[in-house]
């Protein structure tokens, strides 16, 4: 089974949006949903959303059983390529972290309070 260590990237599995070609990326894999559509108790209609597209959270936020998850099994026919991200989610290299730094105290507002304590204890030993 050469075809089930095939590597999608998210162009070429949204080439397969049709019914007769229809490719889901769930978790990682891909699967041939095709043969699947007409027998697919949730109907076609959900799966043609998905045509081309991860599917993991439609098909996760289901509760698909474990019957559900054997059929899956038996459509896979490869894997998304290592770092393709999908196209809903933009490449975190796009959005360099920011990570706020505490800023650093400027002006009198840092010396205030030991020039008060000085002025205090001053001022005591100057009256007392
Ligand atoms: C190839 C992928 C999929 C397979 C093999 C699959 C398989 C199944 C199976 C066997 C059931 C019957 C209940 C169960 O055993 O859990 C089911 C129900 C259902 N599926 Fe899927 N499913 C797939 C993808 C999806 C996706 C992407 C959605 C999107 C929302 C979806 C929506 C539903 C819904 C709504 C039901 C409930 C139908 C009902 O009980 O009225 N499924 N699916």
């Amino acid at each position: 089974m050469a075809e089930s260590t095939k590597e999608f990237t998210y162009e070429e599995l949204s080439a397969h949006n049709t019914k007769k070609s229809l490719y889901i990326s769930i978790l990682g894999k891909v699967y041939d949903v095709s043969k699947f559509i007409d027998e697919h108790p949730g109907g076609e209609e959900v799966l043609l959303d998905v045509a081309g597209k991860d599917a993991t959270e439609p098909f996760e936020g289901v509760g698909h059983s474990d019957e559900a998850l054997a059929i899956l099994e038996t459509l896979l026919v490869g894997n998304m390529k290592p770092g393709e991200t999908s196209p809903k989610k933009p490449p975190a290299q796009n959005y360099p972290t920011v990570i706020p730094q505490p800023q650093a105290s400027s002006g009198i507002g840092s010396y205030a309070l030991p020039i008060v304590a000085i002025v205090v204890y001053l001022a005591y030993r100057y009256l007392v």
